[in-house]
């Protein structure tokens, strides 16, 4: 923080003056990052010898990559204090050279940056002024003053900075938005992580924008999350690739990205499937069931006759009774029958100890019966003295002899494949492929479902759709599969994604309204912290689940126990667009209105209406002139889903999109074709309500005469 120079200085342009006075302060604080930047490449040349000093390089890493990625928008902003200091707001934090314990730049997510993004005329929180710095690689291109005395009154923060990134070209990849982001934003990136947030916002409101600078919020908050990793979960492929720069951008790495799709390493999803079946098996009823359906798999006591060493040993069933028990306690089924194998190797040598002994006591009473003849005849013969009374065949075995039994126990094929005949290991592919075909188990463990449902089920063929992902994960958690160590060196992010039973540290769902409850429990699994942010739009559903509120949605697995935050300013969709969307929210049967869009592009949206034969043709003329007139930007198609295949052909270059395919994308233009056609699909009007947000500046309509 330093003392105001450049507030009321009297020159000639004060403009000019200002970009000139922040391209000084952007000089200073590029050569501090440079410096930075080569001291700690310099460290990372060292070689290192061990754990201690791997992990030490690796902190170095990151570091040293936050500081490289940080040359666009170095310094993006600046507070003036009321009380005359002046502190910059950036990308990154930096000290000066000194040991001054004011920062040379304020990173955007320390609590001192707060201001800048939340301060106002009725709230100045001891600013005077906000300014917005303009910049083109390490050059300042302008700045952008919001004085905070009443003067100027915007709900807007940084207007002018936010609209001219808002009508910047879409390039197909989302960026960061760390110098514009919003009041409303700034609150729930920076709210708490204890519980779960859900996030409800209309299109276009900025829930991606939020989600991830919340993740990196959180990372730099709380520094112990990145041992854990965060999760961030997407809608589909397409979306994550959108959004694959923004983390990156903003220093993180300890973060993996899935679809709920993607989220088990060695399962892929082989078909479609029909959303009648899709809709059943997206409910929360498969959780007790497939629990019901693994505890009736546990073995059932009894006597357990085994065989050692040639000799037969009984382990009784009140003792298995017992052993079983033990082992079972709350723990998966694996780990249940590896505790109990043990369990049984104990009791099975105390068995072999126990005989050993019942046998040597026999043969002692026997060795002393015929002892006692010896001496008899001893004392009629007077052969021998009468020192030898009597033997002592005590220590039978020694704790050592009796722990290398049981070592040979564990290790004996026969045993192994003893206990693997009463207590089977199970695959959770292979049980649940099982366990969906048979009719009978269906109806046993999941009495809630109808015959009708039962039988749809239970004839889906053997690939694995969406929906059985959930399942499979709930299966495999309850068998409790093996878990993988984590190589030397592996990242903790590279890690995570490979191992099933990962416990992240936060989770991310973006897209959440299109989550079933099963998938809800896939997440939960994740993060039983429930340290989880959901955003979403339902009004935006269009899974095949029935729920129209986020209480439905997440009853199953949060009950009440969450927050609801929301967000209301559309930044994307211009407001001659956003003006077409109420009667189609209507007719998706929402009661919200859609979110009060902040910008107007000056384009009106138009339509054009074709013959199905003209369709094509007009379809590319169209597409041709939208490019021409968005050159340098993304121009995106979308269309009912049984009219791609026929437009595919003749619309190169382009995403050519079912409305469930667009979520969460956005273009500069779009082609909208058909609307009837896609209102006319499962959850239509809610896809329609996808479908016609997605641009930032013009929306052409081909409408079809049917
Ligand atoms: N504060 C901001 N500064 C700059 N750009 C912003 C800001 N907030 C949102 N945007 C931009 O607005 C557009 C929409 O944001 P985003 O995709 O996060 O919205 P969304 O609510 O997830 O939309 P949808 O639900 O329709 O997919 C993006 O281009 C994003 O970069």
């Amino acid at each position: 923080m330093r003392r105001n120079s450049a507030l009321d200085n009297g020159t000639a342009d004060p403009r000019r003056s200002a970009v000139a006075e922040e391209q000084e302060f952007l000089d200073v604080a590029t050569a501090r990052r440079d410096r930075l930047a080569d001291h700690l490449r310099a460290e990372l040349s060292a070689e290192a010898l061990d754990a201690v000093e791997q992990a030490r390089q690796r902190m170095i890493r990151q570091q040293y990559e936050e500081l490289r990625r940080a040359s666009e928008g170095l310094v993006f902003g600046r507070l003036d204090g009321l009380d005359g200091t002046v502190r910059h707001v950036g990308r990154v934090g930096l000290r000066d050279d000194g040991e001054d314990d004011e920062p040379l730049l304020v990173d955007w997510r320390a609590p001192a940056a707060r201001p800048f993004y939340t301060a106002t005329a009725v709230d100045p929180q001891g600013q005077a002024r906000r300014r917005h710095i303009r910049t083109t690689g390490s050059t300042v291109v302008g700045v952008d003053d919001e004085p905070l005395d009443g003067t100027m009154t915007t709900e807007l923060v940084g207007e002018g900075a936010l609209l001219a990134a808002l009508d910047q070209r879409r390039t197909g990849h989302m960026s960061t938005a760390i110098s514009t982001l919003q009041r409303e934003q700034d609150d729930i990136i920076r709210a708490e992580a204890t519980g779960p947030l859900i996030v409800q916002g209309g299109p276009g409101t900025g829930k991606t924008v939020v989600a991830l600078h919340r993740v990196a919020y959180l990372l730099f908050t709380h520094r112990t999350m990145a041992d854990q990793a965060v999760l961030v979960l997407g809608p589909s492929p397409r979306f994550l690739e959108y959004i694959a720069q923004v983390l990156p951008a903003l220093g993180e790495t300890a973060v993996v990205s899935a679809t709920c799709d993607t989220l088990l390493a060695n399962v892929r999803v082989g078909r479609d499937e029909s959303r009648f079946v899709a809709e059943i098996k997206g409910r929360a009823l498969w959780q007790p069931a497939l629990e019901n359906y693994v505890t009736s798999l546990l073995p059932r006591p009894r006597d357990l006759k085994l065989r050692w060493e040639g000799e037969f040993h009984v382990i009784p069933a009140a003792t298995v009774t017992q052993a079983l028990a033990s082992a079972v306690q709350a723990r998966p089924y694996q780990h249940a029958r590896t505790a109990f194998a043990e369990q049984l190797h104990h009791l099975l040598a105390e068995a072999v100890v126990e005989q050993r002994r019942a046998l040597m006591d026999e043969m002692e009473e026997g060795f002393e019966d015929i002892l006692a003849r010896v001496d008899k005849g001893m004392q009629n013969d007077h052969h021998f003295g009468s020192a030898s009374s009597g033997s002592d065949v005590d220590g039978l075995f020694s704790e050592d002899e009796i722990s290398d039994l049981r070592s040979r126990i564990a290790e004996n094929a026969t045993i192994a494949r003893f206990i693997e005949a009463w207590w089977p290991t199970l695959d959770a592919e292979t049980l649940l492929r099982e366990f969906l075909a048979d009719r009978t188990l269906l109806a046993r463990f999941a009495p809630r479902l109808s015959p009708e449902e039962i039988t749809a089920v239970s004839a889906e063929p053997a690939p694995w759709a969406s929906s059985d992902i959930p399942l499979l994960d709930a299966l495999a958690d309850l068998l409790g599969e093996g878990e993988a160590p984590q190589p030397q060196g592996e990242f903790v992010a590279d890690h995570a994604r490979r191992q099933r039973g990962w416990v992240y540290g936060h989770i991310v769902v973006d897209e959440a309204q299109e989550l079933s409850e099963m998938q809800w429990q896939m997440v939960l699994r994740r993060c039983p912290s429930r340290s989880i942010t959901a955003v979403g739009d339902i009004d935006q559903a269009e899974a095949a689940h029935r729920h129209t509120t986020w209480g439905q949605a997440v009853q199953a697995v949060f009950g009440d126990r969450w927050t609801a935050a929301e967000l209301t300013i559309c930044y994307r969709t211009p407001r001659e667009v956003m003006d077409l969307t109420e009667p189609v929210l209507r007719n998706a049967g929402s009661h919200n209105a859609p979110p009060r869009a902040v910008r107007s592009a000056g384009i009106a949206p138009w339509t054009l209406t074709v013959t199905p034969a003209e369709l094509a043709d007009t379809a590319a003329r169209a597409l041709r002139q939208l490019r021409q007139r968005w050159q340098g930007g993304m121009v995106g198609v979308i269309a009912p889903a049984d009219r791609i295949a026929e437009l595919l052909p003749v619309l190169d270059d382009v995403p050519v999109l079912t409305a469930t395919q667009s979520k969460g994308l956005e273009w500069d233009a779009t082609l909208l074709i058909d609307a009837q056609g896609i209102a006319a699909e499962p959850r239509g009007w809610n896809g329609l309500y996808v479908a016609l947000t997605r641009c930032t500046q013009e929306l052409g309509q081909l409408v079809l005469t049917h």
